[in-house]
């Protein structure tokens, strides 16, 4: 059995072969939320401020919803954990639990995609795979909440992929660091993206997505109707969108490794 990656585990969590199984695992899991989000229209009024009424608030619904999740959900340790990173990291709190020991595995580094990643998934990602909002408000009306709620499922996971980046590039870093000293220190960002890329792990994750992709979104009692997620939207959102920004936080997350280390 596949089991998860163990963070508290130094060893595992940056060999590279545990990494990339982790990744692959998480293509699952944005393929299931994709589709389950996709059921729905774009509902667009959910991602505008005050397109719904919220007591209170003066957030979009979808904002709404993501900061209470990311509220309650650092009550039981979600953002002590490495590989997560918040949305509205005000809106954390005190975990109810014991803290749990996470040995060094990243260095200490800023790097925090979520407001391109939530832009991009708003803006880009959704109109290409969401069926267009139907002119009957009415009907849409009544899913608001459950888009909203599949929203932060996608994000959540996109988030978390994207970031593993931080993983990547340390297991990287560790197998070569003269090279990335070298290129670290010249601020040669290019040089830094090309040391990082592996054309042929990334030509594989787009033919591994477009086929899981067919998988998942096909159901015997559909298959003479359509598939429930576009295919070649979730594959071009991996090449347009995750790895690319992977690449961003890997080599974002290098530029600051040599800080307070015996290279600076
Ligand atoms: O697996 C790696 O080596 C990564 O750096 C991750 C990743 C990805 O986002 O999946 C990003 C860049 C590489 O070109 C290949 C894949």
């Amino acid at each position: 059995m596949d089991a998860a990656i163990d963070l508290t585990d130094r060893s595992q969590a940056l060999d590279l072969a545990n990494i990339r199984a982790q990744l692959i695992r998480l293509e699952d899991t944005i393929t299931f939320h994709l589709i389950e989000r996709v059921q729905f229209p774009l509902n667009q009024t959910i991602y505008v401020p005050g397109g719904v009424r919220i007591p209170g608030s003066d957030l979009s619904l979808m904002d709404y919803l993501l900061r209470e999740q990311e509220r309650l959900q650092s009550r039981v340790r979600r953002y002590d954990s490495p590989d997560e990173h918040p949305f509205f990291p005000d809106a954390l709190e005190e975990p109810i639990l014991e803290p749990l020991e996470y040995p060094e595995i990243l260095y200490a580094n800023n790097v925090n995609l979520n407001h391109t990643i939530k832009q991009r998934y708003i803006e880009e990602i959704l109109p290409s795979a969401c069926p267009n909002d139907r002119v009957d408000r009415g009907a849409s009306q009544e899913n608001y909440g459950s888009s909203a709620t599949c929203d932060v499922n996608v994000l959540q996971a996109l988030s978390r992929r994207i970031h593993f980046g931080k993983f990547v590039a340390e297991s990287k870093f560790q197998e070569n660091p003269e090279k990335f000293v070298q290129l670290i220190k010249t601020k040669d960002k290019k040089g830094i993206d090309e040391a990082i890329t592996n054309m042929k792990v990334e030509l594989k994750i787009l033919e591994r997505i477009k086929m899981k992709a067919e998988t998942y979104g096909s159901d015997p009692a559909l298959a003479e109707y359509r598939n429930k997620v576009d295919a070649d939207a979730v594959v071009s959102l991996y090449k347009n969108t995750i790895i690319p920004l992977t690449k961003v936080v890997e080599v974002e997350y290098l530029m600051q490794r040599l800080k307070g280390t015996q290279w600076e």
